[in-house]
């Protein structure tokens, strides 16, 4: 498809209005994920362009022509949900094959899809079951095999793993950048999970209260984040964001560092003293929580650390590991 344009969109819920002069370029072939703050409107924003919502003002140029107007099915875009919203009564086949049954595509052109689609995901194995009799994982891989079936013009992901346990989750995750990586296709994805929004996109928007905060590929928000809120919301565990006065960090001219946990030092030296509140060993990394005049800092420790609680320590970094934000959260 050709690319998709959003400008300036602008939509309410009564007298509340939830999405603010949203203005967004989705190119062709593109996998744009949408992050931010529970309630911050990345599922509005989605439906919206699928048209499930009707928008106040604002345009969706999609091939040249303003759809914010059209139905839903005019507009042809696949939308997988997080509740799979699969057919009870029918086996998988005629789930998946659902789109082409109604569209009156003759029988075995379906069956021939069906079964293409089935192996690419893994479902040839439980065609005949019905949607009751497969695992959460599985009925969400029919729900997208369905989507693929259509040949959308975008596939729309509303949080599409959140209902899965963590183990299914990055299994689904890989099988998703694998399903991308075998089609040209437009995916507009709504998630709350960093790891997803880090590993699946192109484009990350990051949205907070009904706008739009910045766009950029996972590395450039990472590495670059344009304010102190997309730098504490991208990444896990959260950027370390200290306040200059607080903490008497003396000749900074920033109201604000923010400093990624894995580019602290702690140790005999560094600007920071505090003590250590809690230590959390996952195997692979440790980190530190860390007090210090009343703030809490976290820090990645080595593996093997010999760090105790109530332990007094220092924090130190590198200048080039800084980011600096004006008393409005602006990268400076
Ligand atoms: N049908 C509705 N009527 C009124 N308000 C709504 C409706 N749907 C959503 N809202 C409100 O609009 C705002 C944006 O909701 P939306 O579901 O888009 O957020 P979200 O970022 O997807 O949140 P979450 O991550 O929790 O799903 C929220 O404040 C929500 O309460």
């Amino acid at each position: 498809m050709s690319s998709l344009d959003i400008k300036h969109l602008n939509k309410s819920y009564g007298s509340v209005q939830v999405l603010h002069d949203i203005n967004l370029e989705i190119p062709e072939n593109a996998f744009v994920v949408f992050v931010g703050p529970s309630g911050c409107g990345k599922s509005t924003l989605l439906r919206s362009i699928a048209g499930l919502e009707e928008i106040d003002s604002g345009e969706i140029i999609l091939e040249g022509r303003d759809v914010a107007k059209e139905a839903p099915v005019d507009r042809d875009f696949a939308m997988v949900f997080q509740s799979y919203a699969l057919y009870p009564q029918m086996t998988v086949r005629d789930n998946i094959g659902f789109a082409l049954s109604v569209a009156g595509r003759p029988k075995a052109e379906i069956h021939r899809k069906v079964d293409e689609v089935a192996q690419m995901l893994r479902l040839t194995e439980y065609l005949d079951r019905k949607p009751a009799d497969l695992s959460g994982g599985q009925r969400q891989r029919v729900a997208i095999g369905r989507a693929i079936l259509r040949s959308p013009k975008a596939f729309l992901f509303d949080e599409p793993l959140s209902n899965l346990d963590a183990e299914l989750r990055v299994d689904m995750r890989l099988q998703i950048a694998e399903l991308r990586r075998q089609m040209s296709a437009t995916f507009i994805y709504v998630t709350h999970d960093q790891v997803e929004a880090m590993t699946l996109a192109d484009q990350i928007v990051v949205l907070r209260a009904g706008r739009i905060e910045q766009v950029g590929s996972p590395m450039e928000l990472y590495h670059h984040p344009a304010n102190s809120f997309v730098a504490s919301f991208i990444g896990s565990p959260k950027m370390n964001l200290l306040s200059v006065a607080d903490l008497g960090l003396a000749g900074e001219s920033a109201a604000t560092l923010g400093v990624r946990p894995e580019h602290l030092s702690i140790g005999a030296d560094g600007a920071l003293e505090g003590t250590i509140a809690a230590i959390e060993n996952l195997g692979p990394v440790s980190y530190a929580y860390v007090d210090v005049r009343g703030a809490r800092v976290t820090v990645q420790l080595p593996p093997a650390h010999g760090f105790a609680l109530e332990e007094a320590v220092k924090i130190g970094w590198a200048d080039d590991a800084l980011h600096r934000f004006d008393a409005e959260g602006r990268r400076i």
